[in-house]
């Protein structure tokens, strides 16, 4: 693997699952894979759980990490041509080359805009690291993208699988913020490389980007979709074509435990209790998000590990 920015960097989704499913077991197998090698974290927005699992998963490699919180005050620049007498400090293109004098791999947070669609949906700043740096990148959640979220949900998925071919639903719910499409994004883009039943369901106006969703089932109906459901993800995300916007915030589309039954409960955290999902449902047996968060360490561990292979 020689970087990990999209799903599509995995070549075999069921062998890398299998993979990070054993290391699981066995976490400190490849100790030395990562001996004198450096990963330098950059985190333009907060985490808590890519922060930790992703250091973790490294240490687990034997690798050095350093980890960069950027604030505002670094402000770059990613225009090409630009007369920088405004607040931009430094052009990206130095910026990327000299944290790769200092890393063998650089992982990068850098959410949305949220204001400028095409600008987003371009990837600017995940691509331009990609571009300039020319060493391997990680995804710590992009624009657009959440890839290692998007993995270790597929791990816990295979885990919990009781059928061959579960009924899995992306159920939006409402939030007081807009937030980004990048987890809703990449959670729909693993489902379609899995053998599973998938829907999505999400009232008028949310429909995500079409070139993400092709040809899933989508339904305005949640009642509907959540039906005979096996594994129920929530996530809530601001309008795509309205963008940036929050179009609803109808209660009515919160988790309850009425509605998914004995369904596996799933969702990516930091997740607002009793606004998206009512405590009982979290509090209950059906809730599997606090395995989905350990499986973001085995996530990062195997795409890590292809990556360390690569550069060995
Ligand atoms: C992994 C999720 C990160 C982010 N979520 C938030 O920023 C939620 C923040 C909040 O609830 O105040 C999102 O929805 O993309
Ligand atoms: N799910 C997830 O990426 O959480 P953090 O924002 O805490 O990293």
């Amino acid at each position: 693997m020689k970087k990990y920015t999209d799903i599509n960097d995995i070549t075999n989704i069921s062998q890398t699952i299998n993979e990070a499913i054993q290391l699981k077991k066995a976490p400190f197998e490849y100790k030395n894979l990562g001996t004198n090698k450096t990963l330098v974290m950059l985190f333009f927005n907060a985490s808590l759980r890519t922060r930790l699992s992703t250091e973790k998963a490294a240490r687990n490699l034997g690798m050095d990490v350093i980890c960069l919180q950027i604030n505002n005050s670094w402000n770059l620049e990613f225009e090409d041509g630009t007369i920088m007498n405004l607040d931009t400090s430094e052009h990206i293109k130095e910026a990327a080359k000299v944290i790769a004098q200092y890393a063998d791999i650089i992982a990068v947070r850098a959410f949305p805009s949220l204001k400028n669609k095409d600008l987003d949906y371009a990837e600017v700043i995940i691509n331009s690291f990609t571009k300039y740096a020319n060493i391997p990148v990680v995804n710590l959640e992009s624009a657009t993208a959440h890839p290692l979220q998007a993995l270790a949900d597929a791990i816990t998925i295979n885990e919990f699988s009781t059928n061959k071919r579960p009924k899995v639903v992306l159920s939006w719910a409402p939030h007081p913020k807009a937030l980004p499409q990048s987890v809703a994004n990449s959670f729909v883009t693993m489902m379609q490389l899995l053998p599973v039943d998938f829907t999505i369901t999400h009232p008028e106006g949310y429909e995500l980007n079409s070139e993400v969703t092709k040809n899933t089932k989508v339904t305005y109906n949640q009642d509907e979709a959540l039906k005979d459901a096996d594994f129920v993800y929530v996530k809530n995300w601001s309008s795509y074509k309205d963008y940036g916007n929050i179009l609803s915030q109808d209660e009515n589309w919160m988790i309850t435990q009425k509605k998914i039954n004995n369904a596996k409960f799933m969702h990516c955290l930091p997740v607002r209790r009793n606004v998206v999902v009512e405590d009982a449902v979290l509090d209950s047996d059906n809730s599997i998000v606090i395995n989905q968060a350990n499986n973001r360490t085995y996530a990062a561990q195997i795409v890590l590990k292809q990556i360390l292979e690569e550069l060995n």
